[in-house]
């Protein structure tokens, strides 16, 4: 039995993701939790005749209680989005509330499940839900995830034409760091089976990864950013989490985890400099069993890259420990 909630269910990802996560067989009980509009979005997504049984809740009678108890999975998309000229930081003051309250319910009432943290910005995020976990004792870096999927997923769409795969998710396109801007270290030399990208498309190409996510604000025109593509990637995140969870092996995703919590990732942190990193992991039964270095043998664009993308993390990593250590004033 998989009981998933989606927490900020009634949003521009909140739905699609939960249509998904209605429509998956590999979910038996499915979850909503948002501060409006919940009953109607389960009410219309029950009519669908799939396996999962579904419920809506909002925060009166215990509403965020009643849809994290007996949790396994936990989607968490709650938050506001950019509008154009806006950056991912941008978005910290309101956000990181909203999620350190949200991981605090984890805590108390689904401290087993996995968490995967869409909000942004995630390079933030994460950090704030492993110190509210640390503060209440449950902590298991094993368990918690920053979903940096949508940045893989643009990886393959975007290099289709060099990795001439029909089906671009098919390519294994490792995208390594954080999920903003130049700390999105898209690995082309790492690509499985590798290909060539011509010199002079190179730089356009990462930058298209890197930036991807101002293309939508822009074309949304302060409607939002990406909501379609990030509820397939956060579905398809999440259902890789159940099917390891399950038994499946094999599976491996990047995704932006606390390194010194997950096995190999002591190594990769060092090389780093910094704790938290999105890098391949093997899933498994207890969820992130083995962080992958795929740093070795970069090229020597990838290493600026990389510098470049630890300079920015060490800052919002930081930015989101403190928040939860020393709280800012009400
Ligand atoms: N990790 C990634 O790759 C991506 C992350 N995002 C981020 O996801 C977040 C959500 O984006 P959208 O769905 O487009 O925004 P949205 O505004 O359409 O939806 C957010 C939902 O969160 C709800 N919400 C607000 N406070 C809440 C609380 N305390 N508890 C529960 N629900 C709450 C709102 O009522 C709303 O329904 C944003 O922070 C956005 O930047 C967006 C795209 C990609
Ligand atoms: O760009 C944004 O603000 C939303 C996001 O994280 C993405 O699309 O990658």
């Amino acid at each position: 039995m998989v009981k998933a909630v989606v927490l900020g269910a009634s949003g521009g990802i909140g739905q699609p993701l939960s249509l998904l996560l209605k429509a998956s067989p590999l979910v038996d009980e499915l979850a909503l939790y948002d501060v409006v509009n919940t009953p109607g979005v389960a009410a219309d997504l029950s009519h669908i005749s799939s396996v999962a049984k579904i419920t809506g809740f909002l925060p009166a009678d215990d509403g965020l209680k009643k849809a994290l108890t007996g949790a396994d999975i936990v989607v968490i998309p709650a938050g506001i989005p950019r509008k154009p000229g806006m950056t991912r930081d941008d978005l910290f003051k309101i956000n990181a509330g909203i999620v350190r309250d949200l991981a605090k319910g984890i805590a108390e009432f689904a401290p087993k499940a996995f968490t995967l943290v869409i909000s942004n910005p995630v390079n933030s995020t994460v950090p704030i839900a492993a110190e509210v976990f640390k503060a209440a004792g449950v902590f298991d870096p094993k368990r918690l995830f920053g979903v940096t999927t949508l940045d893989v997923v643009r990886a393959e769409t975007f290099t289709q034409e060099f990795s001439g795969h029909k089906d671009p998710s098919q390519a294994t396109i490792p995208v390594v760091g954080g999920h903003s801007g130049e700390t999105i270290v898209p690995l082309f030399s790492k690509a499985s089976p590798s290909f060539q990208i011509p010199a002079d498309r190179y730089d356009a190409l990462v930058n298209r990864v890197q930036f991807g996510g101002d293309e939508v604000v822009k074309a949304k025109d302060g409607a939002g950013s990406a909501t379609l593509s990030m509820a397939y990637a956060g579905f398809r995140f999440a259902e890789a989490v159940i099917k390891a969870s399950k038994g499946e092996k094999g599976i491996i995703e990047p995704t932006f985890v606390f390194l010194p919590g997950v096995a190999g990732g002591e190594e990769i942190s060092k090389a780093t400099g910094v704790e938290f990193f999105s890098t391949p992991v093997e899933l498994g039964p207890h969820g992130a069993e083995k962080a992958i270095n795929i740093l070795d043998g970069v090229t020597e664009q990838e290493k600026k890259l990389l510098e470049a993308a630890v300079a920015g993390l060490k800052g919002n990593i930081e930015k989101g420990v403190e928040f939860v250590k020393n709280p800012p004033p009400k």
